[in-house]
């Protein structure tokens, strides 16, 4: 079974009836809300950083970053690289398909194509990126530069990616270098998802992505500030993401959930489509190794607090992660 690409140049007028939500389950767009979403100044002091993430960690579960150290014009170039990607003839494109989630580079469609009953208007380019080397070579080769440029913004997003990390097991009260050892240190994953979500003919009924949280890490977004479409769920309230101009959004995903016994909690986060303009995210997800053991940190358990989860390893989350539906319950529940 193979899922069709939207992303044809074709400009559709009516939703095809496989993307159409049943009523309970639309976006419900006249109840989003506006909040802005924390922005943390990394060139700021060190102990207001660690206040400022500590805070927004327990109330959004996201915040922005600016002064992260990746040149405005390195964020300009992956857009435009990724914009020139899905604006290649389908034939092309077509050369990188595939429905296996498991996969280390594919273009896919929707989410799960495999296991869902609604699709969802988006197109996607899959990638592993570190190390690097074992997978740079399988990567589009074209557009040229693409190789390249995303090769660029992959290191310079795991440094960042990596720091914050640091900064977050300190605001969990945990040693600097915690969540780095159980992580399994260099050995951590980075997948991108580089997302194309052409304009859609009815945007109340269907998603670019429906409600999820991220199975990893961390999560670090690349949004484009001019065409809005990421919301975020907080205290049951849809809040529309206006994303400052040069900022990343860092997102909590369910590996810091069960790492920190819930202190954090992963994000529930959605994207919605527009009629009139593409838009394009490009998600970095930080990722424990494969055979990182990821269990509550003794330290933020206690009699009053036990832990919430079994241990499990971060390769048997993925695959269970994968073998579900996008918008079914949360995978960390199966680990209670
Ligand atoms: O497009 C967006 O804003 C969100 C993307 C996302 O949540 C994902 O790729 O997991
Ligand atoms: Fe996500």
């Amino acid at each position: 079974m193979s899922g069709t690409l939207l992303s044809t140049g074709v400009r559709y007028h009516n939703l095809p009836q496989n993307y159409i939500r049943p009523q309970s389950q639309r976006p419900q767009l006249s109840q989003v809300v506006s909040q802005p979403v924390p922005l943390i100044d990394l060139g700021g002091s060190e102990d207001e950083i660690l206040r400022q993430i500590d805070e927004a960690c327990r109330s959004f579960r996201c915040f922005q970053v600016i002064n992260h150290g990746i040149l405005p014009e390195t964020m300009r170039k992956v857009t435009e690289i990724a914009r020139e990607f899905f604006h290649l003839p389908i034939e092309e494109k077509m050369k990188y398909y595939s429905d296996d989630p498991l996969k280390k580079m594919r273009l896919s469609t929707s989410s799960n194509i495999r296991k869902e009953k609604v699709h969802n208007w988006r197109d996607y380019l899959r990638l592993h990126c570190h190390p690097l080397e074992e997978f740079v070579n399988d990567w589009p080769s074209t557009p040229s530069s693409f190789k390249d440029v995303v090769s660029t913004y992959c290191k310079e997003v795991r440094e960042l990616g990596l720091k914050l990390l640091g900064v977050i097991s300190e605001s969990l009260g945990l040693e600097r270098e915690y969540i780095e050892k159980v992580l399994l240190g260099d050995e951590q994953g980075q997948h991108m998802a580089i997302n194309y979500y052409p304009p859609c003919p009815e945007p109340d009924l269907t998603y670019g992505l429906p409600a999820h949280t991220d199975p990893n890490t961390l999560t670090i977004l690349l949004l484009d500030h001019q065409v809005p479409g990421l919301q975020v769920l907080k205290d049951g309230k849809w809040i529309a993401v206006d994303p400052h101009p040069n900022a990343l959004t860092v997102n909590i995903g369910d590996q810091l959930q069960a790492l920190s016994n819930g202190k954090y909690k992963s994000l529930w986060h959605r994207a919605i489509v527009n009629s009139n303009e593409e838009r394009i995210s490009v998600a970095s997800f930080i990722c424990p190794a494969n055979d990182a053991v990821i269990a509550p940190a003794k330290k933020l358990t206690s009699e009053e607090t036990p832990a919430i989860y079994r241990s499990f390893t971060y390769d048997e989350y993925y695959r269970r992660f994968w073998s579900r539906n996008l918008d079914e319950e949360n995978c960390l529940d199966l680990f209670k």
